[in-house]
């Protein structure tokens, strides 16, 4: 069974001073639930001093890199820069990642490779576009993303990884996926790793939902026997809605 993972994606908010304030107020907010686990992905900036201040129980991650170890390449970070700061995840693929800066299928394959390589562990971001959905495409979109994302991986390093179901419509808009939805797609995104891997190596994956999760709908996705957690953008800035979700995860899941 895959570990559970409520990761908080703050994307271009909270520079090193804002990172120290939610630091501050979530160390009143002790947070000690052995079957979640809980990511902050703060901008670049802000990782050094999230580093140096966060509590053990809290990991950290990067919402991107490059897929090249050094070299002239301005206003890129390296997995090697990330990694010799400690942090443990990086975002790849996301969907703005994608849709604003062009990154390509092929990109997405290129930082998994290099991320796997320093002990990263990738959250491979996948999902459909209003549009694909309309046009009952999802299945065959995410299937694809998940295929080329981790082509020419090893097969042994399948359990270093963690998906994200993010379908575009769903991000930021308040119009969150129905449980329902996100768990057949998740499902599929299962059987594909399964199918490249073997059934029990994906069962071992952390599969994500994200868009649009909040306190209120947060159980509607944990329910789901093939979701094992939550990416959550708005909902992560605040110190209090994100301890809100931890402490409803860890709840829902002793229960
Ligand atoms: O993109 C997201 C997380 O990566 C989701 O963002 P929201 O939770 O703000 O919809």
């Amino acid at each position: 069974m895959a570990r559970t993972i409520i990761a908080g994606n703050w994307k271009m908010n909270h520079g090193p001073k804002e990172t120290q304030q939610f630091l501050s107020n979530l160390s009143d907010k002790y947070f000690d639930k052995p079957n979640v686990e809980a990511v902050v992905c703060p901008p670049f900036i802000s990782l050094p001093i999230f580093q140096e201040k966060v509590p053990k129980w809290l990991s950290s991650g990067a919402q991107n890199m490059y897929f090249e170890e050094s070299g002239a390449f301005t206003g890129e970070i390296s997995p090697k820069m990330l990694a010799d700061l400690g942090v443990k995840y990086v975002i790849i693929g996301h969907s703005e990642r994608r849709g604003l800066f062009n990154e390509k299928d092929d990109d997405v394959n290129k930082k998994v490779r290099i991320a796997l390589k320093y002990g990263l562990i990738p959250i491979i971001c996948v999902g459909e576009t209003e549009n694909e959905r309309d046009n009952n495409k999802t299945f065959e979109v995410v299937e694809r993303q998940v295929k080329k994302a981790i082509c020419d991986t090893v097969k042994e390093t399948l359990k270093c990884l963690v998906f994200a179901y993010e379908p575009v419509w769903a991000i930021g808009t308040g119009k969150a996926s129905s449980g329902k939805d996100a768990e057949e797609v998740c499902e599929k995104i299962r059987g594909v790793l399964s199918s490249m891997g073997d059934l029990n190596q994906a069962n071992e994956i952390p599969i994500l939902y994200g868009g649009s999760v909040k306190p209120e709908n947060l159980e509607e996705y944990l329910s789901q026997p093939n979701i094992n957690g939550a990416l959550v953008g708005g909902k992560s800035l605040d110190a209090n809605s994100f301890s809100e979700l931890l402490d409803l995860a860890g709840g829902y899941l002793n229960d």
